[in-house]
């Protein structure tokens, strides 16, 4: 309105109104002519302006209690997972008729309520807050509601129970979890040590059992020989192969004596290696074979080369062979040890 509207009126005769709604107008004047011409505040607009929101409160009193004004709708029943729970959130909202408005396009999957949650502001209120004119309602701002917990019993605001025990019930199954992978662990372990441990035991097969298997070596047979390091596994496999070709029966002494020629290193033992052999039985060379010590025999072949002349190569290769046995490392007898004789050769 023009600032001269109210004197055009008062000319054209108008029945001077003495109701709010002319106690408003002239206010309005009063207020809007002087932030025309000066944007200076002073305590007489300010005043002006705290005695106009006065009256708007009286007259919203006055219309409430004359019945013009419809009360505020009853509040909704509390629905952990309803879309309205913004609403519910801010009952300044829903007095002022916004719920929808608060709860308009959030940015997640439509009806979501984490999303909704999460497209709030900082403080924390569920919803859009669409209205230009409006401010953000006070409980938005100050008390960001917990997460979808109903309220306790006194009204009060739902706690953080839940998603505690859901933490600790995740923990808990960690825990129970790596529990039981060191328990297999553990247990893998042991049973491979037990495994290790055993061909020692198989070897002597004695009595009734070890004749029961025929003339085997190892108890458990290749499942065992497999876990065994490479050089003592071929040791075995000599062995084995030893009581495989070595005549059982009848044994006479010149068959024997001749066998026993004829496979040095392996034979050469009185003690049976039979059916019915055990440790003690075994031939000598057995166990000193099994525990890597050697059977004090002259080489039947040596390898002689210069340097870099692939010596070492041509070792490996024969050693591959289960009935050849070799030296670990160069002996140099001949350049070095000579003078200390075959016994130290053998
Ligand atoms: N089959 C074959 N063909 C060609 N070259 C071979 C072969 N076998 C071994 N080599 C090479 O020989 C070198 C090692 O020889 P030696 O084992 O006699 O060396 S040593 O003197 O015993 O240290 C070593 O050479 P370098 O690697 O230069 O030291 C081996 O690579």
């Amino acid at each position: 309105m023009s600032p001269g509207g109210e004197g055009a009126l008062r000319r054209a005769g108008a029945p001077k109104k003495q109701g709010l709604g002319d106690t408003l107008a002239r206010r309005c004047l009063q207020i809007s002519r002087p932030r025309a011409r000066n944007r200076t505040p002073s305590p007489t607009r300010a005043r002006d302006a705290r005695s106009l929101s006065g009256d708007l409160r009286r007259e919203d009193t006055r219309a409430r209690l004359r019945g013009t004004l419809s009360p505020p709708p009853p509040r909704p029943p509390f629905r952990p997972f309803s879309r309205n729970r913004g609403a519910e959130c801010c009952p300044k909202a829903q007095d002022l008729g916004e719920s929808k408005t608060m709860l308009a396009r959030p940015q997640g999957r439509k009806g979501d309520v984490a999303s909704v949650q999460r497209s709030g502001p900082p403080g924390g209120c569920h919803g859009t807050w669409r209205s230009p004119g409006l401010a953000w309602p006070a409980c938005c701002q100050t008390s960001p509601p917990a997460r979808m917990t109903p309220p306790g019993p006194a009204g009060a605001h739902p706690t953080s129970a839940e998603p505690l025990s859901r933490s600790i019930f995740r923990k808990f199954l960690l825990m129970l979890c790596s529990l039981l992978t060191s328990l297999y662990v553990f247990y893998c372990l042991a049973e491979r040590c037990q495994t290790l441990s055993s061909p020692v035991v198989g070897l002597s097969g004695g009595g009734a059992e070890a004749g029961a298997r025929g003339r085997g070596v190892l108890a458990g047979g290749p499942r065992e020989l497999a876990v065994w390091p490479a050089a003592q596994r071929k040791r075995l496999l000599q062995v084995q192969q030893w009581r495989r070709r070595r005549p059982s029966a009848p044994r006479d002494q010149g068959e024997e004596a001749a066998w026993e020629e004829e496979t040095p290193g392996l034979a050469g033992s009185p003690g049976g290696s039979g059916a019915g052999s055990s440790v003690t039985e075994a031939p000598p060379g057995t166990l000193a074979l099994l525990l890597d010590e050697g059977s004090k025999q002259l080489p039947q072949a040596i390898i002689i080369g210069v340097k870099k002349g692939g010596t070492r190569a041509l070792l490996e290769f024969l050693r591959v062979h289960p009935d050849v046995r070799a030296v670990g490392a160069e002996p140099h007898f001949f350049d070095r040890s000579y003078h200390k004789g075959l016994a130290w050769y053998r």
